[in-house]
């Protein structure tokens, strides 16, 4: 069906509709002007008619324009008929109200007076919108003033109270009709007086009734305080009880969380046990631990107590038991003393008897810790080990009595001819350590004479410094001078020709630093054709100081022949100590590290030259020596830096004093200045000639000056007697040149004090620095350095990469 024919038939339908309510009205009474009565049956026949031509003109209307409105229309009708029919019937009402005779019926007012303009029904999209704005209206949040608030408010809270009252009352009545019930029944039960319960019960009804009265005071009662005008509270009364009539409370114990499982309602003095069991009053004490007892038992004490049964027991025995029992008896003390036998102290026991357990027992109280295979014992003592007789003699001469630790472990290691990584605090004896060894070894070799000297020494020790090479020749010599050996230092700052001169009769040890070494070789002043002993003292910081290129340099030039394999054979000793063929006396070639600091780097340098190193370390790596005592002290501004040095040298430390310094000029400014505070003071940098820097180190050690004022030249190895103190006026750029900064006190197990003047500029060495402090115990760290951001996370480069002694 098309949207036309259906348009239509809607609007005929809106006609059915229209034509039958025509036909209703036509039934409807007829009106005074023969009109007849509509639903607007207050107005006249015109308003009536108007009105059906204007619903006709509306339906024509939607007829043209073929809308699809014809439910809507249908409600549309009855909706006006109802409004219609409303609105007659106020005009209705409204001319009986006003029938008054002398006013005349809205009729005649209406013939009389001009017409009331026509009343149009109102349309529904308006009636619509009116309700649609109505509900707005009531849904929107009506705005209340606060008076209006306060007074809803108090509306509210009046009737909730009221409601409370009520329910109060309620219960109230209902516990009085009750309580009368009850005491009633009581009274009839016992005629002989009151239930004391109810007396009481009274009593606190009472009371509450006081206190529900508001005023604190009890209805009845108190009467003395009431009466005296005194309001006493309940806890006043409690007091005054207390006080007077000594009722004391039991305070309730409240239960931790930390307490045991079970509390009891009694205390400890409560119980009365303790004085009747004797298991209480003589508590056995377990010692599960120590010597001489078993299982907690202490097998003297269980002897002396157990008498009783033993006489009893004797009493009983035969001849036979009794002679069993002694021989069990004779037995059970050989095992005893056998265990306190085995027992014993290491150093209680000769070296045949001591055991695994005491090898390292030994080592844990040297702090000595050891990497790699077939590791040998450690040395006890001097005599006990396999050095040589003769080198032993030395020894004692110099006046070492007992090994240090780095030379109790590493002395071994070394005469098996293995290589070795030493670490050790600072002023620990390492030089020794690889100096006795090589002695050793040099001892084995074919004396140097005129044929082989010029294939040059058997040894060869490269140190970072002209001042720690000097220093190592000066130990070596003490050593090798009695046992007829050579020993020759081949440093810069000397005239190479002076130095060629040295080398004239030949020397079974040079001491170098590897520049000069490098220069020597390359002049072919030296050759090191059967070098076949190779120490690195303080590797790391060749490597630091860039020496690296010339150390590889220097170990590239000696001989290969006699390198050992890189297989587990290296760590055998019964092979590495024997001749590498038996015509000639070749030993396989040792190389050794030594240091108080192995940063990573020197991993490179150990990888390419030793082979399968044992690695002994003493203590922490990297650790100060446990005889110093450091102080740090957050000072940035240099004038106060300069007082409080001043302040320090003038205070109870005794001479040789060291500070250390990061630039050369600084040494020169400050040492003026100590100078004019009436100490003598001398320096020790790089821009110092090598007669100067030689002059400088042995008047400190000499007494002749009281503060040597050094750069880090002076930082490693120089080994000065008695430095009571070191000065960091300059933080140090790392934590390894600050380790030997301040090993140059408390050396050898003597005490010493560094003290650091830390500023904001050191903040990369923050974090290290503070795990420092917080490994020794003769440190504290001050609260600022603690609770720094920078010492909170590792941050910063290592220390500074440096060519040839730039300092
Ligand atoms: N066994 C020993 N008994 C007594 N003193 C010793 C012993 N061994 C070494 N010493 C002394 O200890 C001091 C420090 O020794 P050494 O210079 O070898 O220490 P170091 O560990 O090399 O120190 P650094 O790491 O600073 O170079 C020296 O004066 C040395 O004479």
């Amino acid at each position: 069906m098309s949207g036309r024919q259906n348009d239509y038939r809607r609007s005929a339908g809106g006609y059915r509709d229209r034509s039958r309510s025509r036909s209703l009205d036509r039934n409807r009474p007829r009106d005074r002007d023969g009109d007849r009565y509509s639903s607007n049956s207050g107005r006249n026949g015109r308003d009536y008619r108007d009105n059906r031509d204007s619903r006709d003109s509306r339906d024509s209307r939607d007829y043209r324009d073929g809308r699809d409105n014809r439910d809507s229309r249908d409600s549309r009708d009855s909706f006006r008929d109802s409004r219609y029919s409303r609105e007659d019937r106020e005009k209705e009402r409204s001319p009986a109200k006003s029938s008054d005779p002398g006013k005349g019926s809205a009729m005649d007012v209406d013939k009389t007076s001009t017409p009331p303009p026509r009343k149009v029904p109102i349309s529904l999209d308006e009636l619509i919108k009116q309700k649609q704005q109505e509900k707005q209206a009531l849904e929107r949040p009506k705005f209340l003033t606060k008076e209006e608030r306060a007074q809803l408010a108090l509306e509210r809270r009046t009737k909730e109270v009221e409601v409370q009252k009520k329910t109060q009352d309620l219960e109230r009545q209902q516990r009085l009709e009750f309580d009368a019930k009850a005491r009633a029944e009581v009274h009839d039960n016992n005629r002989y007086g009151y239930d004391s319960r109810i007396n009481a019960r009274d009593r606190s009804e009472r009371d509450r009734s006081g206190k529900a009265n508001g005023d604190g005071r009890k209805e009845s009662g108190d009467t003395d305080s009431v009466s005296s005008g005194i309001v006493l509270g309940d806890k006043e009364i409690d007091l005054v009880k207390k006080r007077y009539m000594g009722i004391e409370e039991k305070e309730r114990k409240i239960r931790k969380r930390n307490d045991k499982k079970f509390v009891f309602d009694w205390n400890a003095d409560d119980d009365t046990s303790r004085d009747l069991n004797p298991l209480y009053t003589h508590r056995h004490d377990a010692q599960l631990f120590g010597r001489g007892h078993f299982a907690g038992i202490e097998l003297k004490d269980v002897k002396t107590k157990d008498q009783f049964y033993d006489k009893l027991m004797a009493s009983r025995r035969t001849d036979a038991e009794t002679a069993r029992k002694d021989e069990l008896g004779d037995l059970a003390l050989q095992r005893e003393r056998k265990i306190n036998y085995a027992d014993r102290h290491w150093s209680d026991k000769p070296l045949d008897q001591m055991k695994d357990r005491d090898w390292r027992i030994f080592k844990e109280d040297f702090n000595i810790a050891c990497k790699g295979g077939s590791i040998p014992n450690p040395i006890r003592r001097w005599n006990e080990s396999i050095i040589d007789a003769r080198v032993l003699e030395v020894v004692d001469k110099v006046g070492y009595k007992d090994p240090t630790p780095i030379q109790r472990q590493a002395i071994p290691i070394g005469l098996q001819n293995r290589d070795i990584i030493g670490i050790a605090e600072t002023g620990s004896g390492k030089t020794a350590s690889f100096l006795i060894p090589m002695l050793q070894f040099i001892y084995d070799l074919p004396k140097l004479n005129e044929q082989n000297m010029v294939h040059g020494p058997y040894a060869l020790i490269l140190a970072p410094t002209r001042e720690l090479a000097q220093q190592i020749e000066q130990e070596a010599l003490k050593f090798a001078v009695p046992l007829g050996f050579n020993c020759v230092s081949i440093v810069g700052g000397h005239a190479v020709e002076e130095q060629a001169f040295n080398l004239r009769n030949g020397a079974e040890i040079i001491i170098a630093t590897p520049g000069r070494l490098k220069d020597c070789l390359d002049r072919r002043i030296l050759v090191l054709n059967q070098c076949t002993y190779v120490v690195m003292d303080e590797a790391d910081r060749m490597i630091d100081m860039g020496f690296e290129a010339d150390v590889n340099f220097i170990l590239d030039a000696l001989p290969v022949s006699n390198l050992k394999p890189d297989t587990d054979e290296a760590e055998d000793a019964s092979k590495m100590t024997m001749a590498i063929d038996n015509d000639s006396n070749k030993k396989y070639r040792q190389t050794t590290m030594f240091s108080a600091t192995m940063p990573s780097a020197v991993e490179r340098l150990a990888k390419r030259y030793l082979r399968r190193p044992a690695v002994v370390t003493i203590g922490t790596a990297g650790q100060a020596g446990e005889t110093v005592e450091q102080r740090v002290e957050m000072i940035t501004d240099e004038n106060k830096k300069k007082n409080r040095l001043l302040e320090l040298l003038k205070s109870q430390f005794t001479p040789p004093i060291i500070v250390f310094v990061n630039q050369k000029k600084s040494c020169d400014m400050l040492a003026k200045m100590i100078n004019s505070c009436g100490l003598r003071a001398t320096t020790l940098h790089g821009g110092k000639s090598q007669e100067q820097r030689e002059l400088a180190l042995s008047q400190l050690k000499s007494g002749k000056s009281d503060v040597l004022v050094a750069t880090d030249v002076a930082g490693r190895g120089i080994d000065v007697q008695n430095v009571s103190l070191v000065v960091n006026y300059d933080m140090a750029k790392n934590i390894e040149d600050y380790t030997h900064r301040i090993g140059r006190t408390g050396r050898a197990g003597r005490s010493g004090v560094a003290v650091t003047f830390l500023s904001s500029y050191d903040a990369e060495v923050y974090y290290d620095l503070k795990q420092m402090l917080q490994k020794s115990a003769l440190a504290t760290v001050p609260a600022e350095l603690r609770n720094h951001e920078a010492s909170m996370t590792k941050g910063g480069v290592g220390g500074r990469r440096r060519g040839n002694d730039e300092f």
